[in-house]
């Protein structure tokens, strides 16, 4: 990879001013962008804290491929409490901690959610953020590459260049290494019932779909947030980041931020700096309410039990915590193509491919998890609908969440459930999402779940890991439409297009077909996460428990602002990544109207 001087900007403890107008709180996915968008404005300082390091370049961070085998000391290690819904076991989360964040380690799927999963942002109170509103910023985020006409011309690629960006920092692409059975998965899909949007990024993703990476095609390298919004600027004096260290609070004169305390990771000595304009937070969702409790931004019972002064009791913080449960059916194709994903169960070939990569920079090693997925509305995965509907609309708020829960949160989970509920029924928002393409085996994500975890500290250490609760499948309701998603797996692998490939569905077995015995399969299988943890900072009114409001600043402070994945008060039915670039691109621009 071409090695480039990265230490201009990156400042030590000591180089550091006493004051900036920004500081930034996270060197993550939104963090970064939101400080290269501020530092345009060369008469603006604009610092970064970050806990993690600078990656040294190593491989899992550029080849597509590698991706997974990031060194753990790049990343966090944090375990959920026993999950009560899901037979008492304990799961992890990931997150990435460096400069960078998840954007440096994340699958690389690049895509977006429908009209609908973002106008139910907008309907919960948040003006200005919906589809219409966010298009802008998700075509200003990225510049698209559309596949070659070869390329279209072999898998039938479509795509619709007016919803792209065409100069914006995030580059995507295709790889130059398709599975022709994806073409296949389209078509099955089709069979089924549902249809293939011509660009799932066009507000319609509802459907089967080719997905783009987030590949820089110049090398077919990981674009990803340092080197699109940190590399790229690095030569400007007025934007410094100071990496591995970590914010321990947010200091408060009054009500009013004025700057933060931080501490070098492994040494326990504090400083200070100051931030004129604003203090952003961009932790991300499992951190962002940690740093907000120890701040004493948060629910006062909690800050009160952990004996740290209350500045703004905020019941919503770490709570409205969702993530996108999932499990893996599988299958075989008897008959599959060539090439196809099995090949790389064998070592020479992959050595081929190695080589291949590092002379040619294409092949198997440009590939990262997927370039395909089928999002499908409620509708059309089950004729159910009108009972699943109907079950969790006849739901007790309150049953959902422990004994003396805030009143805010539970009207905020109404609430939610309400528009969702509206979606759902006017088919605008999908519930479930296949992952992937080539194989018969397939993960199956619940995309619009109705249980709600949170995320909490039990310590004042500001390194301690924060308690996570994921909430997992606390709502039965979440659980039948995941055995509903395995009967329309099993229904699209008996189509036309995938018997031509000999799919055939292996676990569940096909003798597992009443409800209760999915039911059963699907929690003894399942795992919480698919790594889009959101909404412990929510962008919701006060009184449905949200943290901020459609400005982002937090409620009850001032001159203290939250923008990374925390603020989706709804997780989208999509993968995440484009949605936080897209929000941190808005907040950039939010935060420059207000500090002119
Ligand atoms: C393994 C994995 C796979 C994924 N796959 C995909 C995918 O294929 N497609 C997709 O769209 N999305 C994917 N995602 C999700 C996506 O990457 C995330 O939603 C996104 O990166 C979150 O951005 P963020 O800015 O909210 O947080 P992050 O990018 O996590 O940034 C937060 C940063 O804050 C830092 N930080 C935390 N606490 C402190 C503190 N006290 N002081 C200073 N710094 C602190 C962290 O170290 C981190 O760098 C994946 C995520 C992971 C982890």
């Amino acid at each position: 990879f071409p090695s480039t001087t990265l230490k201009a900007r990156v400042v030590s403890e000591e180089d550091l001013y006493p004051s900036y107008d920004y500081v930034v709180v996270g060197g993550g996915t939104s963090g970064l962008t939101v400080a290269d968008r501020l530092s345009e404005d060369s008469s603006k300082t604009v610092l970064v804290i970050e806990r993690g390091l600078l990656d040294q370049r190593e491989e899992a961070f550029w080849i597509p491929r590698l991706l997974g085998l990031a060194p753990p000391k790049y990343l966090y290690n944090l375990t959920s409490t026993p999950q009560q819904a899901s037979l008492n076991r304990t799961f992890g989360l990931q997150a990435g901690c460096l400069v960078g964040g998840g954007s440096a380690i994340n699958s690389m799927f690049f895509d977006r959610g429908s009209a609908g999963d973002y106008n139910l942002w907008r309907d919960l109170g948040n003006p200005g953020w919906g589809w219409d509103d966010l298009l802008p910023y998700f075509k200003k985020s990225e510049t698209f590459h559309p596949p070659d006409s070869a390329t279209v011309e072999k898998f039938g690629i479509t795509y619709d260049m007016s919803v792209h960006g065409t100069s914006g920092p995030i580059q995507a692409s295709y790889p130059p290494y398709l599975y022709p059975a994806v073409k296949n998965f389209l078509a099955a899909w089709k069979e089924f019932g549902t249809h293939n949007p011509i660009d799932g990024t066009s507000g319609d993703a509802l459907g089967a779909f080719w997905t783009a990476n987030t590949l820089n095609p110049d090398g077919n390298v990981r674009s990803y947030a340092r080197t699109a919004h940190y590399d790229r600027v690095q030569s400007r004096s007025n934007l410094h980041l100071l990496p591995a260290h970590a914010v321990t609070r947010v200091l408060f004169q009054g009500t009013t931020a004025s700057g933060v305390e931080f501490m070098p990771v492994g040494d326990s000595r504090r400083a200070k700096v100051n931030a004129k304009k604003e203090v952003i937070i961009a932790a991300g969702a499992p951190h962002t309410p940690q740093v907000l409790q120890l701040s004493g931004v948060g629910p006062s019972v909690l800050l009160k039990k952990l004996h740290i002064p209350v500045v703004v009791n905020l019941p919503g913080v770490g709570h409205n915590f969702q993530d996108h449960p999932l499990f893996v059916a599988d299958g075989v194709l008897t008959n599959d193509l060539d090439p196809n994903p099995s090949y790389s169960a064998n070592e020479t070939w992959l050595e081929g491919e190695r080589a291949t990569y590092d002379t040619y920079r294409t092949g198997f090693y440009t590939t990262s998890s997927g370039n395909a997925a089928a999002f499908i509305p409620l509708h059309e995965l089950t004729n159910r609908t009108d009972e699943l509907v109907d079950a969790y609309a006849s739901q007790e708020p309150k049953l959902q969440f422990p004994a003396g829960t805030d009143s805010t949160i539970i009207a905020g989970w109404r609430a939610q459930r309400d528009a969702l509920l509206a979606s759902i029924r006017a088919g605008v928002v999908a519930v479930s999402e296949y992952a992937n393409g080539p194989t018969a085996a397939m993960a199956i994500v619940l995309e619009k779940p109705l249980s709600r975890g949170s995320i909490t500290i039990n310590s004042t250490d500001p390194l301690a890991n924060p308690v996570i609760d994921y909430g997992f499948y606390k709502n039965p309701v979440d659980v039948e439409i995941q055995v509903e998603a395995i009967r329309a797996w099993r229904k699209v692998l008996s189509m036309p297009s995938w018997q031509a490939l000999g799919a055939q569905p292996t676990n569940p077995a096909n003798n597992i077909t009443t409800n209760e015995q999915l039911r059963e399969w699907v929690i003894q299988v399942s795992t919480p996460t698919t790594s889009h943890p959101s909404g412990t900072a929510s962008m919701l009114p006060k009184n449905l428990g949200g943290v901020v409001g459609p400005d982002l600043r937090v409620y009850g402070v001032s001159k203290l602002s939250v923008v990374d994945a925390s603020i989706i008060p709804m997780i989208p039915a999509t993968h995440i990544q484009s949605t936080v670039y897209a929000i941190a691109e808005k907040a950039a621009d939010l935060i420059k109207a207000r500090n002119t």
